[in-house]
């Protein structure tokens, strides 16, 4: 039974989720609040939806910049087919492309494009349709040639078809909407975003006259729309050449600053007939602008790296026996890192509760496994997304790819086991639990000599604490009994995480595909390790790191030096490959290890 406190706490969540209007009331078409109702399920709209709808609706430019899981995608479709429904004459697939989405990934195109479907329903005669990275380019001219009102998009492959598909029709183009903003640039296709603005006419270009006025060379009637659960100076910039006068939702007073070149931008919470006083302009994500559900645990586990598969698999344990349904997602640094845990996951099955080594019964951790990165086929990314979403009960590992946008249904516990580097990483990471008012926890892997990146998270306003990790490893009986916490000193020598340690040693170095596996996963670690920027350089320093410990961190036995070696071959080759390669963009490399 609930208490009374739990009750009166998930009310409290509802009315900050919530709105207490219905959709009806903030002016969209009668079908399409039935649609959201019952084909949706969606009773009210969440409080970022009630803010953002009307003003849409009105025609304005936006920026919106609301916590993650808040619902923004309908925030911006619903008013959008509410306007393209009651055109009239009707809009036909010959008139071509009346609304651009662009999205930072694959995953998050696909996940946008099936709403569209489900709200498009009713309106037959206006079509959705989707343009990314992957995909079979000639299918995709010839549904552009057909004709999409509606068009989701990655930005690369985007710009492909601008240049390439001569078929493809964009004159009746009246909104662009950058949904999750902050990855699209983080991602480097800021300059793929800026041609695009410049091929569809739609970018705002400064004029040197009286008071800095931003002016257009886009046609009168384009809206567009800026989406962010962060922001920083990248998109800031984004929104000063594509917004014009825009109107700003979810940023309050504290983080906005005087800017010229917003002169004209108005907060929705104050009186939109009001100028404001003071021009803004969004501030550097440095003083702390994230927005994260306030019902999220955040905890940090501190580990010494020679213990972190261990502690990571028996925390994992742990949550799949106590809990009858969950769903959890661990993020690693690198497409080999996924790889390895994925393949150790799917066929460990010692277990250190057997007396004897011959007494191996069942597979270590008994759920339901599945992996996302980048280097994936297409298909696979594809059947992985689908397949996790419905699950009720599984384990996902996966890359960034999966950190942005994605709305994965009752995922109760985030796992950072690599950390994220950026704190807008972190924030996107955490932001696929605790979506719309649910219960959500996540756990950040964080090594002693790493425990500054707390301090780091601090400044932007994200605090942690300590996740009891002892407490956890007591709980597992060790071959039949349990053990006395007062025995050993450190968190390395407890009996059963060298029992797990062990056995994780002799399964890996009896199978020479897992060991390849680890070899590999390993040196793309520490690499990733190397790639840090900024101040996260001096907290994340593999000088620091003890290679030996790391090599165990991978159950692997050899020696340091051993895998150091092949760790040095693999950097002076990438040196040499990097010479020959200079130039390569930026973005590339970030494809490449996520
Ligand atoms: N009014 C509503 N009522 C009930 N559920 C809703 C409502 N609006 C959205 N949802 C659900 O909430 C979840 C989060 O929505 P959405 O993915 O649009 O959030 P988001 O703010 O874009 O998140 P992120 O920043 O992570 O991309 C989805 O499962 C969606 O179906």
């Amino acid at each position: 039974m609930r208490s009374e406190r739990a009750e009166e706490k998930e009310t409290i969540n509802h009315s900050e989720i919530f709105a207490s209007c219905s959709f009806s009331s903030l002016g969209l078409h009668p079908t399409i609040c039935n649609e959201l109702r019952e084909r949706m399920g969606y009773e009210a709209p969440t409080q970022v939806q009630a803010q953002a709808i009307p003003v849409v609706l009105s025609g304005r430019h936006v920026l919106v910049n609301a916590a993650t899981g808040t619902g923004k995608t309908v925030a911006y479709l619903a008013p959008i087919i509410h306007h393209l429904q009651s055109c009239s004459p009707k809009i036909e697939r010959a008139h071509g492309t009346f609304a651009l989405i662009l999205v930072p990934t694959r995953e998050l195109c696909t996940q946008v494009y099936e709403i569209l479907q489900k709200l498009l329903h009713r309106f037959h005669w206006i079509v959705p349709g989707h343009v990314m990275g992957g995909e079979n380019r000639s299918k995709e001219k010839a549904r552009l040639r057909k004709g999409i009102s509606i068009l989701v998009a990655t930005p690369g492959r985007l710009l492909d078809h601008l240049k390439n598909t001569s078929s493809f029709v964009h004159t009746n183009l009246r909104w662009i909407i950058f949904d999750e903003a902050d990855r699209i640039l983080e991602l480097g296709f800021g300059k793929e975003i800026e041609e695009i603005l410049d091929l569809l006419g739609s970018r705002l270009i400064e004029s040197v006259g009286k008071g800095n006025e931003v002016s257009s060379i886009s046609k009168t009637q384009r809206q567009n729309l800026l989406l962010s659960a962060t922001l920083n100076e990248k998109v800031n910039h984004l929104a000063k050449i594509s917004l014009q006068n825009p109107i700003m939702i979810g940023l309050d007073d504290k983080k906005m600053q005087p800017d010229p070149l917003l002169e004209h931008a108005e907060s929705v919470e104050s009186d939109t007939d009001d100028e404001l006083e003071h021009p803004r302009k969004i501030t550097n994500s440095s003083t702390g602008d994230y927005k994260l559900p306030v019902q999220l645990v955040q905890k940090y586990v501190k580990v010494p790296c020679g213990s972190r598969l261990a502690v990571l698999l028996s925390i994992l344990k742990h949550l799949f026996e106590k809990q009858y349904s969950q769903k959890i997602v661990v993020f690693f640094s690198t497409c080999d890192a996924v790889d390895f845990h994925y393949s150790l996951v799917s066929e460990f099955h010692s277990s250190p509760n057997s007396a004897s080594e011959v007494e191996v019964t069942e597979m270590f951790l008994r759920c339901k496994t599945f992996r996302l990165h980048g280097n994936m086929k297409q298909e696979d990314r594809r059947n992985t997304f689908q397949a996790f979403k419905t699950e009720k009960l599984a384990l996902l590992l996966s890359t960034d790819v999966a950190a942005r946008g994605l709305d994965f249904p009752k995922v109760r516990c985030i796992i950072q086991y690599d950390s994220p580097g950026e704190a807008t990483e972190y924030v996107h990471r955490v932001g696929r639990t605790a979506r719309l008012g649910e219960k959500g926890d996540s756990w950040i892997f964080l090594q002693p000599v790493e425990m500054d990146y707390i301090e780091d998270l601090k400044k932007h306003g994200v605090s942690l604490t300590e996740y009891p990790i002892i407490k956890v490893l007591d709980s597992f009986p060790l071959y039949g009994q349990m053990h006395r916490i007062k025995k050993f000193v450190s968190l390395e020598s407890h009996p059963w995480l060298v029992s797990l340690q062990k056995a994780l040693e002799s399964f890996i170095s009896a199978q020479p595909m897992m060991n390849k596996l680890a070899q590999k996963a390993f040196i793309s670690w520490v690499r990733a390790y190397t790639a840090h920027r900024g101040e996260l350089k001096r907290i994340f320093m593999v000088q620091k790191l003890h290679l030996g410990h790391v090599a165990k961190s991978f159950a692997l036995k050899q020696q340091p030096s051993l895998v150091g070696k092949s760790f040095q071959k693999q950097q002076s080759y990438k040196r040499k490959r990097d010479q020959r390669q200079k130039g390569q963009s930026k973005r590339r490399k970030i494809n490449g290890k996520t």
